[in-house]
């Protein structure tokens, strides 16, 4: 156990530093005794980039290396605003965070649990967690254009896919499954179409399954996959998929279970070779910035996967149980952001 956890925030654009403020509290809150806080605070996002012009240097790249975690709220402006097209925030910030610190395990666990009213009539019982890859796929930036702005414009974005990269991600989703009660394990991908790729992680699967001969595994196309988060997700205990499906499974995730406002996220580096970073699923949400409306028990669970991850297991545990606790008494009288957070420091 380290006596000293120093932390990097970077709250980030709208409802990002609301429910930020609220999960460094419970952060504050939850540490065990004798273990110090200190964060430092880099105000990079979209807010930041058009004050300034800066998005994320290396120098500042370099400084954020240094922490022993990283805890994000959301980075993005308004999708209309021109100044800000082209991703310069998505990808100049968020992914080059992610890159840069080699996050190749972007950990997003799911569960419907007493208290959260999912859109679904009958889900069963949900618990699951989706191993999505983080370096790799078609978020790479690996593309171009040609002839742009005219009717022959060809626009392309190729999806890279290693056999370093899946093979890593792979190990440590069967590594997860390993330790979990059901010991299953699903690969999501396109097969089907994405025929080299596919070939590829479907065989990588197979050889890491000689080592984890206590784990079973199956695999479902991504479109067949979105059928059963829907009619039948208590089938799945760990899902292994690639960047972009991994992207939008969970937000669909998020919406079953409850709510995008309740979904945590981890970008891990298991190496310890950079800081991991922690953070909601979800983004800024301009539509209701500013109105103390965001749910900040995602950004809460984020902060109990980063104890989790830095070595303080039992106070993930307290945050966790904190939460359930808010969840099960949540009635639906609608509360501020500031009124959940204080709940859940109260049931610590
Ligand atoms: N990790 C990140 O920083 C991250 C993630 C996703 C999107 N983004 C960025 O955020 C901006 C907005 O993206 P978007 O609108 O597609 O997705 P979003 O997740 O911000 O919002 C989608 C919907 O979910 C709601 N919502 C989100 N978080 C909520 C919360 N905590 N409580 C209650 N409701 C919540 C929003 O009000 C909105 O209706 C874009 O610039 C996008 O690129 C950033
Ligand atoms: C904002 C965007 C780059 C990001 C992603 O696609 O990974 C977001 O949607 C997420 O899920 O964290
Ligand atoms: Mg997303």
């Amino acid at each position: 156990m380290t006596d000293r956890l120093d932390l990097a925030i970077i709250a980030g654009d709208g409802i990002g530093p609301e429910v930020i403020g609220e999960a460094v509290q419970v952060l504050e809150a939850a540490l065990p005794d004798g273990v110090e806080l200190v964060t430092t605070e880099y105000p990079f996002g979209a807010g930041h980039y058009l004050e300034t012009g800066e998005v994320l240097d290396d120098s500042s790249l370099e400084a954020l290396a240094k922490h022993d975690a990283i805890l994000l709220g959301a980075v993005g402006g308004d999708p209309a605003d021109e100044r800000l097209k082209g991703g310069i925030i998505e990808r100049g910030l968020l992914l080059k965070l992610r890159f840069a610190f080699d996050h190749f395990v972007n950990l997003r666990p799911s569960a419907i649990v007493p208290g959260v009213s999912s859109p679904l009539a009958d889900p069963g019982e949900v618990d699951f967690i989706v191993v999505r890859e983080g370096t790799e796929g078609p978020y790479v930036g690996n593309g171009g254009v040609v002839r742009a702005g005219t009717p022959a414009e060809i626009a392309n974005e190729l999806s890279v896919n290693t056999a370093f990269g899946v093979e890593r991600v792979v190990r440590d989703a069967f590594t997860r499954a390993a330790a979990r009660p059901r010991k299953h394990l699903t690969l999501v991908h396109k097969k089907n179409v994405l025929v080299n790729a596919g070939v590829l992680w479907q065989r990588v699967v197979d050889e890491v399954a000689t080592e984890f001969p206590e784990v079973t595994t199956d695999y479902l196309h991504v479109d067949a996959a979105t059928i059963f988060f829907v009619t039948d997700p208590a089938r799945f205990d760990v899902i292994v998929t690639d960047n972009l499906f991994g992207d939008i499974l969970t937000d669909l995730a998020a919406a079953i279970a409850g709510g995008i406002g309740l979904a945590a996220s981890g970008n891990i580096n298991p190496t310890g070779a950079y800081p991991s970073m922690f953070e909601p699923v979800h983004g800024s949400a301009p539509d209701i910035a500013g109105q103390a409306k965001a749910d900040p028990t995602a950004a809460v669970l984020s902060v109990a996967l980063l104890l989790e991850h830095v070595g303080h297991p039992e106070a993930a545990a307290r945050v966790v149980a904190a939460v359930r606790e808010d969840l099960a008494a949540r009635g639906t009288t609608p509360r501020s952001t500031g009124e959940v957070g204080a709940a859940i420091r109260e049931r610590l």
